[in-house]
């Protein structure tokens, strides 16, 4: 195909009212000089996503989801380095009618095999790895697409299929979906709407003409101003923006302006407990948000905070407005990403695991891997295209299925554990983190055990079961067959976010509640929990000591959660020799405060000294700003350092020659970091 043809198939794809990928695959240097003739030839904003910043428009990969809500003609997408799906996915949401999402990719051939730089994030490796499941399955994808254009170096432009209707871009007036949304809006006298859909189907705009058309004062707000645009466009200059921070310190105060509606665009960006705040203030609340695989906050959005709001009216929208119906840049990225593939119905299904848990389930049995996929991503608020890429290509998963025709419940489970003993000392220490390995080096990082890590332990990454046969036993069913799996295993693991139902099942599976977080997790609003069932005599010791810790720390936890915390309080005003231990690890190495609270609340007990740091934080519960202010201290980092010495001091106070002899052995640990 000339650039000619191009240039044809561009101007008709304008009429069109639809998008199309263009995929350039060669040399680095031959990519960018087709992508830079590319953008002068066709005018446009031609933002450049890529980790390189350059001239011009430029985004980097992980910030475009501040882009979210605003509108490009024409973008770039280098994945010369490394692909980031979630960033490709969202990049397309933003191009207007007309545009060419121009992919940047390495040698067609040599792609699958080359190290992607983006598993960095998701693969838990130290260096990047070459990603060959997802690279094929990307590279079938476009080939297979008659609508998308391929651009290989050495060969000519491979055309595209053109043949389709013209389109009629909307013209300001609501559309058929719109109306009928404004009209129950506009009959509402209270309550809390949410509008839900996927990429430019006409939220904001909708938001907009409510503002627009609302005689009394609206009050919009928006994780990112600039988000607003199209908002503001179809509000026609009415309503009063603020920022989420700026309105909650507003409702603090007292002063937070009048408003009968309040209006959260992209909601779910937003933590649950400061939407909590904001929609309990006005009497009227619409909160729009997109949900589509790349938006995994979008999901749990859905699934956990609408389903906690009493009364809550939900909407959507269907039809795209940015762009025509059936658009082949859409289209191909919902391909890519399986956000429209449909999850089978099981049939009828046996209680049992049929094969031990498979490593690269993708290879092994691609179909059943995919319906894998979307059992998790339509149960699991969580699991996003980052997860697909993971799934296929990480090492050190596997999965696990109860299945009749299809799967009807799913486990992923992540290998974890079996850190050298120093290694493990030097994650207790909090001199060291490692990629991956969350329970086991959260059991040693802020757990009992210095040699946590290194038990070998089965994380149960995610679980999932058809959304039509939950509760019926599946889910437990499959834990139940997981310890036959597990040999060469100390323990199996699940960090979760609390709620009292969903810690009975794990409760019900034999698992023991070891650690429970202080702070609520922003995409869930709940507090991470951590519990283990243990499979071997070593994994039962290490449950017990965790056990113990919890039990013996819980009355100080509770202090800090709003949430009862399911574990018996123990009988614990006096230092026991593991809070010695851990004392000495925040005192002489670097453990962060919060993993001693509970020993440095038992060690106040015991030592007459004034500690005044300490005392400020854990006894009159100052923020940090005030207690630097009494004691004059810089910030954070001298306050920490204040606690490190007072604790050092009440240490040597209670037992100066233990206090040492601790200070040796750790100073020890330090010196051999390098060996690392
Ligand atoms: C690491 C993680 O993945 S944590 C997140 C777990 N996954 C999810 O929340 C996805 C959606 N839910 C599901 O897929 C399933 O309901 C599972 C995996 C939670 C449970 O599997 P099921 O086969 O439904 O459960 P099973 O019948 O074996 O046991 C019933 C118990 O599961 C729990 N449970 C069932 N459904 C839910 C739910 N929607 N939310 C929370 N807990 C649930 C309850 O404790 C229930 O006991 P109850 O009836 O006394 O309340
Ligand atoms: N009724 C309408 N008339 C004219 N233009 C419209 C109409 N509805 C939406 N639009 C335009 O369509 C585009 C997409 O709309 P909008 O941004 O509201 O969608 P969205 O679902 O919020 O998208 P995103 O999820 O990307 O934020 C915008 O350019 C908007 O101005």
């Amino acid at each position: 195909m000339s650039l000619e043809a191009l240039d044809r198939l561009r101007s008709r794809q304008a009429l069109q009212g639809i998008r199309r990928l263009l995929v350039i695959s060669g040399a680095p240097g031959w990519c960018e000089a087709r992508a830079t003739e590319l953008s002068e030839r066709y005018d446009g904003d031609w933002l450049w996503v890529s980790p390189q910043p350059r001239d011009g428009r430029y985004c980097a990969p992980g910030a475009l989801r501040r882009l979210l809500g605003r509108e490009f003609m024409h973008a770039v997408f280098d994945a010369r380095q490394g692909l980031d799906a979630e960033a490709l996915a969202a990049l397309a949401g933003t191009l207007k009618a007309g545009s060419w999402l121009v992919l940047l990719t390495p040698d067609w051939r040599a792609w699958p095999v080359k190290p992607d730089a983006d598993s960095i994030r998701w693969s838990d490796t130290p260096q990047p790895i070459p990603t060959p499941v997802f690279i094929r399955h990307l590279r079938n994808c476009i080939e297979a697409d008659a609508h998308t254009l391929l651009w290989r170096q050495g060969e000519a432009l491979r055309a595209a299929d053109d043949d389709r209707p013209h389109w009629q871009a909307a013209s300001g007036a609501p559309l058929a979906g719109q109306r009928a949304i404004l009209a129950n809006l506009r009959r509402m006298t209270t309550g809390v709407a949410v509008v839900t859909a996927p990429r430019g189907r006409g939220k904001s705009a909708l938001a907009g003409m409510l503002v627009h058309s609302w005689p009394g004062a609206v009050i919009i707000t928006a994780p990112a101003r600039a988000a607003t645009d199209v908002l503001s466009q179809h509000a026609l200059g009415r309503g009063f923006f603020i920022a989420p921070d700026a309105l909650l310190q507003a409702l603090e105060e007292g002063t937070a302006p009048h408003g009968d509606w309040l209006i959260i665009d992209e909601a779910a960006a937003l933590p649950a407990p400061q939407l909590r705040r904001l929609i309990a203030h006005y009497p009227r609340v619409l909160m729009t948000t997109t949900v589509q695989g790349y938006e995994g906050t979008g999901r749990g959005f859905m699934l956990k905070f609408c389903a906690s709001v009493p009364g809550l009216r939900h909407y959507s929208l269907t039809t795209p407005v940015r762009w025509a119906a059936g658009c082949p840049l859409e289209r191909i990225i919902d391909e890519m990403m399986l956000f429209n593939d449909v999850l089978p119905e099981p049939g009828r299904v046996a209680f049992q695991i049929k094969d031990a848990p498979v490593e690269n389930l993708w290879r092994s049995a691609p179909a059943l891997a995919k319906q894998v996929y979307l059992l998790l991503s339509g149960a699991h608020y969580r699991t996003s295209p980052l997860d697909l890429r993971r799934m296929m290509d990480a090492p050190g998963q596997r999965f696990v299925t109860v299945r009749g025709d299809s799967a009807a419940a799913a486990a992923w489970l992540v290998e974890e554990g079996g850190l050298p003993p120093l290694l493990s000392f030097s994650v207790w220490a909090g001199l060291r983190r490692p990629r991956g390995n969350l329970v086991a080096q959260s059991l040693a990082a802020h757990g009992a055990s210095p040699f946590a890590a290194m038990l070998k332990g089965l994380r149960v990454s995610r679980i999932a079961v058809h959304p039509r046969l939950q509760r019926q036993g599946y889910g437990s069913c499959l834990l139940a067959g997981l310890s036959a799996h597990a040999r060469g295993y100390d323990y199996l693991s699940v960090s979760f976010g609390y709620t009292e139902e969903l810690w009975r099942f794990w409760q019900r599976a034999g698992f023991q509640l070891v650690r429970f977080g202080t702070h609520r997790e922003a995409s869930s609003g709940c507090y991470a929990a951590m519990a283990l069932r243990p499979l071997t005599p070593a994994g039962e010791t290490l449950v017990r000591l965790q056990r113990e810790r919890l039990m013996r720390d819980v009355r100080w936890l509770e202090r800090e959660v709003d949430e009862k915390i399911p574990v018996n309080a123990a009988q614990a005003s006096t230092l026991n020799k593991r809070d010695w231990w851990e004392l000495a690890g925040f005192a002489f190495t670097h453990r962060p405060p919060q993993a001693s609270l509970a020993s440095l609340q038992r060690l106040l007990l015991n030592v007459r000294l004034p500690l005044p740091a300490l005392r400020a934080w854990l006894e009159q519960r100052q923020c940090v700003t005030q207690i630097c202010a009494t004691l004059g201290l810089t910030g954070q980092k001298a306050l920490r350092a204040a606690w490190r010495r007072e604790t050092a001091q009440a240490l040597r106070a209670l037992n100066g020659t233990r206090a040492d002899a601790l200070m040796k052995l750790l100073s020890r640990v330090k010196k051999f970091q390098p060996q690392f």
